[in-house]
């Protein structure tokens, strides 16, 4: 499971996954079957505290009773949680006790995976009957275990950041599927004004929808381009499996899509088909898509719940995260939205599949961004795999030794994000900085019409700042060079010719962190350092401009 090892901390040895679930739920047979597919060992928590208490847990039960049981059963787990590395299964009641609920958020909290298997009841009911030997059902075994179901489902959503539903799948589906939604990065986004959600990066993310949107919608849009129909046909039968009413809303690609027209033909078919506050919104696509469909849910109703599922690079280090949601208007780029925080963020690496070299290159723009405002480890990767990335085959993708890299990346630069949003979601100061790059690239946007993708305006905008951050002194020269060289070595634009100063300056008046005719951009001291870089003296904001033009 490579995504752990990002994750630790120190040498400790602690389980691959944990395991916990209802009786019958199939946690030791998919436990074992998980442990032989990755090779590594076993252990069940019922097992172990028989083996050291030397007889059954019925027997125990009968004659110590429960309270006694628990408490061997909380040291056992304790201890297995810091000295074993395999799969571990709990038993049904284990997250029970408090201490071992505490011990599970500490695990989970240090990059641990606690899934939640989720079987069908009467699956899960007939096996617990089968199997026998077990204290908790004596007497009316289903109304029981019904009960208990009720009592402990929530505190097994609390302790888990990982639910697997197994529904109708055989044993070894069953277990591949919880590898694949274990082996994922998670990024925990919180913060003041931020109802807090989830960032995961994987295979198979997409599976998440039904948890992430809970049990409150029952019709959800699931708003997409043409570009990503095989995506939205998987993300389709994923919420039709799980009981949603699904109206696909398809809207034009790109730019095209992020309009208030675009916006208002969605608002009356939500009217149309009767969507209330508690019903709900999926966008799955680019990030104009995503965008556009968050920018409708922050409205409709004035705001219901929204999960992003981004299919392109750009989205998923970038756009779905964050709440910035928003259209074009003629004037300018994202003049108009609403900072709105989604339930959660799917990226699900099967989606980069499809997409075209071109636009994975672009969205490399926000990648190095990320590795110049804060995390020069971006940079050093990015260095290290230019040529493969550059190269990059959608169709080869999730075989090739590519994939952990650019988990990694999305993974750092979505880290990244968090930061900046989790202090100040609202972009009163912190969060600006993520717009490094980004007052001369939304201009080249603007007068190219949209023909330039955002990631290589954005690369040609970190340019233009590396610039002007060297002609006021702020910035070596070396650090410039390095700017162009990294981005061209990445295949990304460094320059720009395509409009006269003038036209550029008065764009850049109307960049969102202008006040009043002051100018604003946000400049870099180092790497790892950016800074405000407020008011400029004008024949400065010429040169850098002339600088980046020189070279086209
Ligand atoms: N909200 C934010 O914080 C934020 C951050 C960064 C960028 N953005 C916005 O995001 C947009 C740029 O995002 P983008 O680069 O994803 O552009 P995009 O949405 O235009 O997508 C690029 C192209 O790739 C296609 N595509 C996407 N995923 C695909 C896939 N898996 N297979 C095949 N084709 C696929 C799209 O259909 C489109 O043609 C801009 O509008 C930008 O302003 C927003
Ligand atoms: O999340 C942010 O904040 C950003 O600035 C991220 C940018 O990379 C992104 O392009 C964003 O859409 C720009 O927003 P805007 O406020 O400059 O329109």
């Amino acid at each position: 499971m490579a995504t752990h090892s990002r994750h630790d901390t120190g040498a400790r040895r602690r389980p691959a996954a944990v395991i916990v679930g209802m009786m019958g739920a199939g946690k030791t047979r998919l436990g074992k079957e998980m442990s032989q597919m990755l090779g590594i060992g076993f252990a069940d928590a019922d097992q172990q505290i028989e083996d050291a208490i030397g007889m059954s847990i019925p027997k125990y039960f009968a004659r110590h009773g429960e309270a006694a049981f628990r408490e061997v059963e909380r040291r056992t787990v304790a201890e297995t949680l810091g000295s074993f590395d395999g799969i571990y299964a709990l038993g049904g009641g284990a997250p029970m006790t408090p201490a071992v609920r505490e011990a599970l958020h500490d695990y989970a909290e240090h990059g641990g995976r606690v899934i939640y298997l989720l079987a069908d009841p009467s699956e899960a009911m007939e096996r617990a009957r089968r199997g026998g030997g077990r204290p908790m059902l004596d007497g009316d075994a289903d109304a029981r275990w019904m009960a208990l179901y009720e009592q402990r489902d929530p505190v097994y959503r609390q302790v888990a950041n990982v639910i697997v539903r197994t529904h109708g799948m055989t044993p070894k589906a069953a277990a591949r599927k919880m590898i694949e939604m274990t082996n994922e990065g998670i990024v925990h986004v919180d913060g003041a004004g931020i109802e807090p959600y989830d960032v995961r990066i994987g295979e198979g993310a997409l599976n998440h929808l039904p948890d992430v949107l809970g049990a409150g919608p029952v019709r959800v849009a699931l708003i997409h381009t043409q570009s990503v129909q095989r995506h939205s046909d998987r993300a389709r039968a994923i919420l039709r499996k799980a009981g949603y009413e699904v109206s696909d809303i398809v809207i034009p690609d790109a730019e095209a899509g992020k309009t208030v027209q675009v916006a208002d033909g969605i608002w009356q078919r939500l009217g149309n088909e009767g969507f209330t506050r508690s019903d709900a919104i999926v966008g799955l696509g680019g990030g104009a898509c995503t965008d556009l469909a968050g920018f409708v849910a922050a409205t409709w109703m004035r705001g219901i719940r929204y999960v992003n599922c981004p299919t392109s690079l750009l989205a998923m280090v970038d756009a779905s995260t964050g709440g910035k949601t928003g259209v074009n208007t003629p004037q300018g780029k994202n003049l108009v939205g609403s900072f709105y925080t989604p339930a959660g963020v799917l990226a699900d690496l099967r989606t980069l599949t499809s997409l075209p070299n071109d636009i994975f290159i672009e969205g490399l723009g926000e990648v190095a961004k990320s590795g110049f405002i804060r995390d020069p480890e971006i940079l050093t990767i990015l260095e290290d795999h230019a040529d493969e990335l550059r190269a990059f085959d959608g169709e080869a993708f999730l075989d090739s030794p590519l994939k952990p890299v650019v988990a990694e990346l999305i993974e750092r630069t979505v880290r990244v994000k968090a930061h900046h949003v989790r202090a100040d979601l609202k972009e009163a100061g912190l969060r600006e900085f993520l717009n490094y790059g980004h007052t001369f690239g939304h201009a080249i946007e603007q007068l190219e019409h949209f023909r330039w993708r955002h990631g290589n305006a954005v690369a040609v905008g970190m340019v233009y700042a590396a610039e002007l951050s060297n002609l006021t002194g702020h910035l070596d020269r070396p650090t410039v060079e390095y700017t162009y060289d990294l981005l061209d070595r990445l295949g990304l634009p460094t320059s720009w010719n395509g409009a006269g100063f003038d036209e550029v300056l008065a764009l850049m008046h109307r960049d969102k962190k202008a006040r009043g005719n002051t100018l604003r951009f946000v400049g870099l001291e180092e790497i790892g350092r950016p800074f405000h870089l407020d008011d400029p003296d004008p024949q400065t904001v010429r040169e850098a401009f002339e600088r980046v033009r020189q070279q086209a």
